[in-house]
């Protein structure tokens, strides 16, 4: 057994020295585009065992000292500063530090159970027993207080589940799986009721004091919930106005001349003193109660008073707290701290992200997707039922075609529409998609596996079910429509169908990754399947076409060519038809429905059309896995260029050095 192992199976204990996370920052300050300051010369540390909340209005600084600490600023913020994990300014990867944003993403239709089993098959080692799993995934759920609701769903938009607290629990379980000393927290009570948001911010509480480092941004907590914390850090506009512990702060706000009222909750009242929002507030009752006067010419004290409160302008108390805690005995302590904390390195914390292999990665993918797939009702069994409306609608309108000579045009756009419309409506599967890539791009982030293996999970999952939808839909239009006859036939229908289907799909799957939003995602999908469907050469013959565009070299990148002639050459192959002059005629042979009538291409063969097909599948599947994998490294890289280009246009003289937090970004692998 492994250390690894061995933690995380009890054999090592929490407070075990060589794996406590002693973390600090010293002047740390954060610039956006070069220049514009959101956090001004922050030092603050945390140690095992303690849980620091930060804290501050909306827009006061809090995510950006969190994602700094954790490693996260985005592309146009420059840090400048020193940020250590004991002791040192090395990365550390996953493993040691969890990060958990505001909206954590979890698939609905999975139990707590399951959710946590399929997190911890995917990132334990793949040698971990299948006992062992089970052992570590009750536990971690028990250590969220999560054991009551065990067999629940999460719940989504059909199915009742989780409340929003639980929901939290279960995304600070899976951050608990790799055993993490240092767990980061975005705003984890945010939409939460004071019960739920006591209980979760209680389980952090007892994390900590498990011998983990925890650090959480909040809002604006209740009296009962700030009394958990240990440490406070209270920003206003980026600045500091207090670190350090709890009952200090109290006194901190006492000297500085603004002194909690008895009864008050101290969170309530420090975002009272901070909140420059106060001052915009005052400002704007005071212009209703001007008008108020001009309108009634009198207005009495009481009134006036009730109208705009009289508070002390925000402004210049966040100025005296924030020199206050400037020169204050409190802020010498802590630099002296954390120089102290510097002075000796401690243990290099390292793990690698998922210890999982990449097969046991897509085999646990897959299941899961599967799991997902069959029990969101919405995902394939919805489309399934609409398949076999409309193969009934098809299969009535072209009950029995027959070989009189319109049945010709008659069984060629009954081909079509099955070609065009049936492959159109799997963009009815992207809402679900989408909810899925939320999931994948959550835990992608978090290092929990790479693309390839979301992409090959996903296609293995989809697969049986977009072979049932093309088996069923076949069955219904074959035999009410009475296509050509023939084992071959029959299954060619059903494989091109279900190519077109797998390219659908897989397009769809290629625009996720560009628009992640899934009305964008189904206007920019229809608009490409409808140009496809124009040049599919049923619409407008494919000589017809006009070169520019529309044949070169849409014509040739459009799947619905391809399974259109693929699928006339099955169905008209061998057979003939009446003569348009009567029975009496020569009857009308296949090559001139094709080549003439239809102008498909007879040098490539249907086979060629549906081995094309099931390659734009895969080829589309790349491209999705290329746009991933652009969109993570390259295309930042490109924004900082271009960002680092302009500003040194700009200005010719950089007035900043730069820093990287130690928490480097946890992304890894394929
Ligand atoms: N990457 C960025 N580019 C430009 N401005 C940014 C960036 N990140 C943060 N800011 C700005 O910095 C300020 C602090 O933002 P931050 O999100 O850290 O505040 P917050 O205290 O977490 O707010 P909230 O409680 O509303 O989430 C805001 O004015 C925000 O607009």
């Amino acid at each position: 057994m492994d250390a690894g192992e061995r933690r995380r199976s009890g054999g090592m204990t929490d407070d075990d020295e060589s794996l406590l996370a002693r973390l600090s920052w010293k002047n740390l300050s954060v610039y956006v585009d070069h220049d514009v300051r959101i956090l001004h010369e922050l030092s603050g540390y945390v140690e095992p065992g303690r849980i620091c909340a930060i804290m501050g209005p909306s827009g006061s600084g809090k995510s950006t000292l969190l994602d700094s600490l954790a490693g996260r600023t985005s592309k146009n913020t420059t840090l400048t500063g020193d940020i250590r994990l004991n002791g040192r300014s090395t990365r550390v990867s996953y493993g040691t530090a969890a990060y958990l944003a505001q909206e954590c993403d979890l698939l609905g239709t999975l139990t707590v159970r399951e959710t946590i089993y399929y997190s911890a098959k995917l990132r334990l080692p793949s040698s971990t027993s299948e006992k062992n799993l089970q052992r570590i995934v009750k536990s971690t759920i028990e250590e969220v207080g999560l054991q009551d609701s065990i067999d629940t769903p999460i719940g989504n938009w059909h199915q009742r589940g989780l409340s929003g607290g639980e929901k939290r629990r279960v995304s600070i379980a899976i951050a608990l799986l790799t055993r993490p000393r240092l767990l980061f927290l975005d705003e984890p009570t945010s939409g939460l009721d004071s019960a739920s948001s006591f209980h979760v911010v209680s389980t952090l509480r007892n994390l900590a004091h498990d011998g983990r480092t925890v650090l959480c941004s909040i809002h604006q907590p209740s009296s009962q919930v700030f009394q958990l914390f240990d440490v406070l850090c209270l920003l206003s506009s980026g600045k500091q106005i207090y670190f350090g512990d709890l009952p200090g702060s109290l006194a901190f706000f006492e000297e500085a001349g603004h002194p909690c009222p008895t009864l008050q909750n101290p969170s309530d009242h420090y975002l009272l003193c901070v909140n420059s929002d106060f001052d915009k507030v005052q400002k704007s009752l005071q212009t209703v109660l001007e008008h108020r006067i001009e309108e009634r010419h009198e207005i009495d004290e009481e009134e006036a008073v009730s109208y705009v409160p009289k508070f002390e302008s925000v402004a210049a108390v966040v100025k005296s707290l924030t020199t206050a805690y400037t020169e204050s005995q409190k802020k010498l302590e802590v630099v002296s701290h954390i120089e102290e904390m510097n002075k000796q390195e401690g243990p290099l914390l390292s793990s690698s992200g998922s210890e999982a292999n990449f097969s046991t990665q897509v085999l646990t993918l897959t299941r899961r997707s599967f799991t997902n797939m069959n029990r969101d009702f919405g995902y394939y069994w919805l489309r399934l039922g609409m398949y076999i409306v409309l193969t009934l609608a098809i299969g009535t309108i072209y009950f029995k075609a027959g070989d009189s000579y319109t049945a010709i045009a008659a069984r060629a756009a009954c081909v079509s529409f099955v070609v065009a419309f049936l492959t159109f409506m799997s963009v009815g599967g992207f809402p679900s998609f989408i909810e899925d890539m939320k999931v994948f791009t959550m835990e992608r982030l978090n290092g929990h596996y790479g693309v390839a293996a979301f992409v090959m999970g996903n296609t293995l999952s989809s697969a049986p079910f977009l072979l049932l939808i093309s088996l069923v839909s076949t069955i219904i239009v074959y035999f009410l429509v009475d296509l050509h006859h023939g084992p071959e036939q029959f299954f060619y229908f059903v494989l091109s169908l279900f190519a077109c289907l797998l390219v659908v799909e897989s397009l769809m799957m290629a625009i996720a990754s560009l628009v992640p939003n899934f009305l964008m995602g189904i206007i920019v999908g229809a608009g490409i399947q409808g140009m496809f469907i124009l040049v599919a050469g049923f619409y407008r013959l494919p000589n017809d076409l006009p070169d520019p565009v529309w044949r070169y070299p849409m014509f040739y990148i459009a799947f619905h060519p391809y399974a259109f002639q693929g699928m006339l050459q099955n169905d008209f192959t061998g057979l003939t038809f009446e003569n348009i002059n009567g029975p009496s005629e020569p009857r009308v042979g296949s090559d001139y429905i094709l080549r003439d009538l239809y102008q498909v291409t007879m040098g490539r063969s249907k086979w060629w059309n549906l081995a094309i097909l099931l390659l734009m599948a895969l080829l589309y599947r790349i491209l999705f896995f290329v746009l991933i994998r652009f969109g993570e490294t390259s295309l930042p890289a490109i924004r900082a260029w271009i960002s680092n280009k302009l500003y040194a246009r700009s200005r010719a003289v950089s007035l900043i050095g730069s820093t990287t937090s130690p928490l480097g970004s946890p992304m890894r692998g394929l």
